[in-house]
């Protein structure tokens, strides 16, 4: 064997299959000198005993195209490389046995459809044809996905490595790292057992070891190891090599066929966690005793699908520790925390699915410093502070793992591990019946119950039980006044010398208007995609306060500072915590407001899109006009110690003018009433403002260079091939979640991004992108004939262009 390498762009740490994906994509890149460390033999950690199932369909459009990578990839791999990989496209079935299940498993075809993936609904009967051996007397129905199927993990993770090493990838096994080298907030070295390999990029692919190399580092990778158990039996008669992988999910349970045998395993709903304060030395190729009496839960509703499984021969239960995460999602791309450290790891159950796909997603986003395309999802930078603390990563993560089957009911909050972080109103909102949901580790009111009702939300794919109390709410902000607690948004302070040349480079608004402006703007990638979107307020000269969605936290803290000029004067500190927020909003606000301070608050006093410090109710209050429901309204940012006391007198103030608590729910629905995006769902990297319908926020008539102008320029002079537009429903019992397929003249054209309803509207409001690859031209898109396929029913609706509410802003300007 040659030299231990002593330098290399790359060093990818782990051989699984992750890894050696990673490594086979950097070399297709043209990254030959990448070297991975593995720290005992090829796939010893988890890949070895992972069961391979290959699923393809998701929530997320792109991280369903992720996962189709893995099928093209591993259908062509073999004859690339010469190494059985032993996948079979032998497709999947999923099996509904309730009507919520086959009501999931209907929208969940309509989904597949929109994201251009086969799925065909079918009968019991139908299903049993392609599963002979199961019972389907308790079935209501099943979908199949034709390419879906499944793969031997080990065989695909030594093909892929073989094939970087065909690509000039070096790798090194029974090698362990013992630390990270830094300089500059950026990695310069991995060091290993045997020797210090220099580098420009680290790659933690470590599996369920990521989380400790990540804090070799002060990079938080928040997963835990789950015990994982799957049993294998003998040959059983009327098993074909050709039989599709098997979900059951309403009986916890996934099958496969091997050698003529089956493999059984599933998701106790009671799962155990691992080796949470650390994983014991030596653990290579290593199983855990086998747990019977917690696999018996499991056995016993598999033996009721397949009643052969009572005699069939056991050859044996393989237990395996398996890493997972706290949303079920996978983690992947550069820490926040440490430049060139890239991270692909917690794979939730689906290593197999994914490693193909994920690798590829992670060497472009290696190759090209930014992700390939939007992968929110998955991202690293969707975490934050709450999921530093690994008890509260444990405890959300055997909730997720417990729930890997269960119905993903429509806008489900998690129970565990809660509450964490609450806003100094907690308590008093509490009181008042608020119901609250989390994001990032913050309680945030949901709703508020009325006396005699209960502040609880009952999952279903219907009309929910907080429909009414949330259409009090809307209305109370469009004919009164609301206050929302929205203390959880995310808040930095940008300040120095520089502060406006560097905000101007980043943002795509004009943010360089004199202080006491306020500015909502996108910011963009080089490829014009909508990297932030949030609002951005003038305090000084040298200082703006901007303010972010509570999820967006990390992610948009790391995209400014990433992309502040070198050298340049302007320094970004987190201020979340400094300061509470209420949101006043409704055509009664300014009269609240006025009670409360002597500063002028008529409109010409303080316009919209402007800030002022105003003394209110005794505490020194930025007060920013600005609203996110389409009313009057001021968003009031308060030092978290005087929250409590401006409550109060905004409540005490507001009883005469009707005053209501109002919760999250609400925002979404007057959001979408009046058009306003949201950042994750109807906008993101993959869309420009100009796709988007934002291109007004967007400074192009100025000469102000902006990072990702000239992309922008150079798409205004051609036909957009995808545009937002909103599309509403007569009918108003239909449910619109998002992902329902949009249908113009017939045809499939996209899907819903946001679904709801609109109280003041009456009718249930999407919105969508529209999309013609060829082009598109508006005065057509205007003309269609439009439908939506919910639940894999044909709906008619109304494509609109425009605002549905208040579309000249009469009452947001009043
Ligand atoms: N590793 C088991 C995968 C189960 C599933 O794909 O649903």
């Amino acid at each position: 064997m040659s030299e231990f390498p002593t330098q290399a762009r790359a060093v990818v740490i782990g051989g699984g299959i992750v890894g050696t994906s990673t490594a086979y994509h950097l070399a297709k890149l043209g990254w030959a000198d990448t070297v991975v460390i593995e720290r005992h033999k090829l796939t010893s950690g988890s890949t070895f005993h992972a069961a391979g199932l290959v699923g393809q369909l998701r929530s997320n459009a792109n991280i369903t195209q992720l996962l189709g990578h893995s099928v093209r990839l591993y259908t062509e791999l073999e004859r690339e490389t010469g190494l059985a990989t032993g996948w079979k496209m032998n497709g999947g079935l999923r099996l509904a046995c309730t009507e919520a299940r086959w009501t999931e498993l209907k929208r969940q075809a309509t989904t597949a459809k929109s994201f251009g993936l086969e799925m065909h609904l079918l009968s019991a009967r139908e299903a049993q044809d392609l599963w002979p051996l199961m019972q389907v007397e308790d079935v209501v129905g099943a979908a199949y996905l034709p390419t879906d199927g499944q793969a031997n993990p080990s065989d695909i993770t030594q093909s892929l490595a073989k094939g970087a090493r065909m690509g000039g990838v070096t790798i090194r096994e029974d090698t362990e790292v013992t630390g990270i080298e830094t300089r500059d907030g950026r990695v310069t070295a991995v060091l290993t057992s045997r020797g210090r390999i220099a580098c420009e990029v680290a790659v933690n692919c470590a599996g369920q070891w990521a989380r400790e190399l990540g804090r070799m580092v002060g990079v938080n990778v928040p997963l835990v190891s789950v015990e994982h158990q799957y049993m294998v039996t003998e040959a059983i008669p009327g098993v074909p090599r050709t039989l599709p992988t098997l979900r059951d999910p309403d009986r916890l349970t996934y099958w496969k066929e091997e050698v003529g045998g089956l493999v059984m395993g599933g998701y106790e709903p009671n799962p155990i966690a691992w080796a949470v304060d650390g994983i014991p030395d030596g653990f290579n190729f290593q199983l855990l005793q086998p747990n019977w009496d917690h696999f018996q839960q499991i056995v016993e509703l598999a033996m009721g699908r397949v009643p052969a499984l009572e005699t069939a021969g056991i050859k044996e239960l393989i237990a395996g520790p398996e890493s997972f995460t706290p949303d079920g999602n996978f983690i992947l791309g550069e820490a926040p925390e440490l430049r060139g450290f890239y991270v692909g790891a917690g794979f939730n159950a689906f290593g197999i699915a994914s490693g193909g796909g994920a690798g590829k997603a992670l060497a472009e986003w290696i190759a090209g410093n930014q992700p390939p395309y939007d992968l929110w999802p998955v991202d690293i930078r969707r975490f934050g502070r709450a999921q530093a603390d690994v008890d509260w990563v444990r405890r959300r993560t055997l909730e997720s793992y417990g729930k890997h089957y269960a119905m993903a009911w429509p806008n489900e909050e998690h129970a565990s591990a809660r509450p964490l972080r609450r806003s100094p109103l907690y308590d008093r909102l509490k009181a008042q019946g608020a119901c609250f949901g989390e994001k990032l580790g913050w309680e945030r009111p949901n709703w508020f119950a009325a006396a005699g009702e209960t502040p609880e939300e009952i999952p279903t794919f219907g009309r929910p039980n907080w429909f009414e109390a949330v259409g009090r709410e809307h209305r109370a902000t469009r004919e009164a006044v609301a206050v929302f607690d929205q203390s959880s948004f995310a808040k930095f302070l940008l300040v120095g010398r520089d502060a406006e040349t560097a905000l101007s480079w980043i943002c795509a608004n004009d943010v360089s208007r004199p202080p006491g402006t306020l500015t909502y703007t996108q910011m963009l990638n080089a490829k014009g995609g909508i990297e932030c979107d949030l609002t951005v307020a003038r305090l000084a000269a040298d200082r703006y306060h901007i303010t972010t969605g509570t999820g967006f936290a990390t992610h948009d803290f790391d995209w400014i500072n990433r992309n502040l000029p070198a050298g340049a004067d302007a320094h970004l500190v987190d201020v979340t915590s400094a300061y509470a927020v209420l949101s006043l909003m409704g055509p009664r606000a300014r009269d609240v407001l006025q009670k409360l301070t002597r500063d002028d608050v008529s409109n010409a006093g303080f316009p919209f899109a402007r800030v002022r410090q105003l003394a209110l109710a005794g505490a020194p209050v930025i007060a920013l006009r600005i609203t996110y429901v389409g009313e009057l309204g001021w968003e009031l940012h308060i030092p978290t110690e005087f929250a409590v006391g401006v409550y109060e007198a905004v409540m005490a103030a507001g009883a005469e003018f009707g005053i209501a608590n109002a919760g999250y729910r609400a925002i979404e629905t007057l959001r979408l009433e009046k058009g306003y995006r949201a950042w994750g769902s109807d906008i993101g990297p993959d869309h420009t403002p100009l796709e988007a319908g934002l291109g007004w926020a967007v400074k192009l008539k100025t000469a102000i260079p902006f990072l990702g102008r000239e992309a922008l320029e150079a798409q205004r002079g051609q036909r957009l091939k995808k545009l937002l537009a909103t599309f509403t429903v007569d009918d108003p019992s239909v449910v619109l979640l998002g992902r329902e397929t949009i249908l113009r003249d017939g045809k499939p054209a996209g899907w819903l991004s946001s679904g709801g309803f609109g109280h003041t509207l009456g009718k249930p409001i999407g919105l969508g992108y529209v999309r013609d690859p060829a082009g598109l031209d508006p005065d057509a898109v205007r003309a269609g004939t439009y439908a939506l396929e919910v639940a894999a029913e044909r709906v008619p609706c109304t494509l609109h262009l425009d605002p549905l509410y208040d579309p000249k802003m009469v009452r947001v300007k009043a």
